[in-house]
């Protein structure tokens, strides 16, 4: 409770940039217009495509927004506040089997270019499925990067799971392969795939995860598998560029978006789960282990709004 008190408030504060994009300028059309009109639509649509929501996500909001406008007989412009708030979330739902790794014996694969946070986000995630009392395997398969492995190796040791890894330059998949036979050996809950992103090389980047791919179908055939893009939300429609790359040459599950403290283009989240049919499952509000969590669509529509269900309020006295 008081971890989820203080990821909302968190959230609430990383997303004040975005926030100030967004929110103000929906908030000054519901004040500005006294109907409900096609200029008015017009006036939110410019405000929500600038927000980074994208034409996708925008247009089937504001259809819903629309609906519902005349299903409740709403007139004055500011009524429809609440309104667009729950057709923000209506287009954000999550699916009840996104975390159904947790459950099985699974593979996580982690993608992304470099310096979004991908090893960042593994380290994070051991540390959760960790405290959840989970048997966790890491492996540092972006052999690319020394500091990468190091870095990860730091974050294994500190949450107390065990890493495999390989010296810089080594092969990734006898890293995958050793890692496939140690998550075997000592019975592991959740195999963490840390990997190289080097999408400057699109063909290198697609053979590689190619054969970890064949790997991991060979090796270990039982596991559960998801696969998670991690993009940097302060990249805006670049990140949405880069999920649509590696969804050339990966069947990605989720999307982890990394960095929305700091930044005003937060929006995108809501862009990239219409354009890529592919949930948000993880975001990350700064450095800390705790800066990331399960993505909550509706924790995350009233933390833009800054807006408080009764939930929220609870957990707020509770932590009093
Ligand atoms: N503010 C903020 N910083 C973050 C977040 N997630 C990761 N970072 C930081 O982003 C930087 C890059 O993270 P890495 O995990 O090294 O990125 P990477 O994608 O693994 O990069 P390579 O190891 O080069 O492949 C680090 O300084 C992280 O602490 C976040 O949610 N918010």
């Amino acid at each position: 409770m008081g971890e989820k008190k203080g990821f909302f408030s968190r959230l609430v504060e990383g997303l004040t940039k975005t926030r100030d994009n967004i929110v103000s300028g929906i908030d000054s059309v519901f004040h500005g217009f006294s109907k409900i009109d096609d200029e008015f639509y017009e006036e939110l649509e410019e405000i929500l495509i600038m927000g980074d929501l994208g034409v996708k996500a925008t247009e089937s909001i504001l259809d819903d927004l629309r609906e519902k406008v005349k299903a409740n007989h709403v007139k004055e412009p500011a009524e429809c506040k609440q309104l667009l708030i729950d057709s923000i979330k209506q287009q954000m739902q999550v699916g009840e089997t996104a975390y159904r790794f947790e459950e099985e014996t699974s593979v996580v694969l982690v993608i992304g270019v470099n310096g979004v946070g991908k090893t960042t986000t593994v380290g994070k995630l051991a540390g959760k499925l960790k405290e959840q009392g989970k048997k966790v395997v890491i492996a540092g398969a972006d052999t690319f990067r020394a500091a990468a492995g190091d870095q990860l190796k730091e974050w294994a040791d500190r949450s107390g799971v065990d890493m495999i890894g390989g010296t810089e330059g080594a092969d990734p998949g006898s890293v995958v392969y050793d890692a496939t036979a140690a998550a075997k050996a000592r019975n592991a809950d959740v195999l963490l795939v840390d990997t190289a992103g080097r999408l400057h090389n699109k063909k290198n980047l697609m053979n590689e995860l190619g054969k970890i791919n064949k790997i991991l179908e060979k090796e270990y055939p039982q596991a559960y598998r998801e696969t998670l893009v991690v993009l940097d939300a302060t990249t805006g429609q670049n990140a949405l560029v880069q999920a649509k790359e590696f969804s050339d040459v990966a069947k990605i599950s989720g999307i982890v978006l990394t960095k929305m403290d700091g930044t005003a283009k937060g929006g995108i989240a809501v862009a990239i789960q219409a354009e890529l049919g592919v949930p948000v499952k993880y975001i990350g509000v700064g450095e800390t282990i705790d800066d990331l969590q399960k993505f909550d669509p509706d924790e995350f529509v009233n933390a833009l709004f800054d807006v408080k269900n009764k939930e929220d309020n609870d957990e707020d006295a509770d932590a009093r």
